[in-house]
């Protein structure tokens, strides 16, 4: 038992150390993205499923309300947490359609639509993505694994070197929190 549980430790401090030494730039880049659209007036808009659906709306949520620091609130949505939208465009339109129909509802040139997704292959964020490119946005994959097909439609393709999913869930928030401080310094501090 305290073999796994030291083993499960090690494998994330194996995989952070990987993401240090490959990452980082990366991850400053997509920082700076959402600095310069946050500068020039668009939004976030956030999608993932599963666990990757609560790393959404922890997102929105940092940028919304805030991070460590007091300042105005930001516009960010995340398209995983309205119950009746996700029902109805899934009962009406297929499950495919319940991120890419938000993305046409909401999306201007100049957004930023980030992706979570740790196959990189789920379909509705693909779709998402599409649309979100055919409206001038640009479009940020948090991914894993080989990226999946995901990987060829973000404009920033951040994938965390795992084929484990929960390491891959562990690296997407700690990046997720790292852009929120990031940003959040860059235009407050
Ligand atoms: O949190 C977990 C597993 O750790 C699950 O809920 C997981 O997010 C779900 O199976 C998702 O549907 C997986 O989708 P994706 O990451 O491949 O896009
Ligand atoms: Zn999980």
């Amino acid at each position: 038992m305290v073999g796994d549980v030291k083993a499960q430790l090690q494998a994330h401090r194996a995989l952070f150390e990987t993401m240090e030494r490959d990452m980082a730039p990366l991850i400053a880049e997509t920082a700076d993205l959402l600095v310069h659209t946050l500068k020039n007036g668009g939004k976030l808009l956030v999608m993932g499923n599963g666990g990757s659906a609560a790393d959404a709306q922890h997102f929105a949520a940092e940028i919304v309300g805030r991070f460590k620091l007091e300042r105005r609130a930001l516009p960010a949505v995340a398209l995983s947490t309205d119950t009746s939208i996700l029902t109805a465009i899934g009962n009406d339109y297929g499950f495919e359609a319940i991120f890419s129909r938000q993305v046409e509802a909401l999306a201007a040139a100049g957004d930023v639509v980030v992706g979570i997704s740790t196959s990189g292959n789920s379909p509705n964020v693909l779709k998402a993505f599409q649309v979100a490119r055919e409206r001038g946005c640009r479009t940020v994959g948090l991914l894993g694994r080989d990226g999946g097909s995901i990987k060829a439609a973000s404009d920033v393709a951040l994938v965390v070197p795992s084929d484990d999913t929960p390491r891959i869930q562990e690296g997407h928030i700690t990046i997720i929190h790292i852009v929120c401080d990031l940003v959040e310094r860059s235009l407050f501090g």
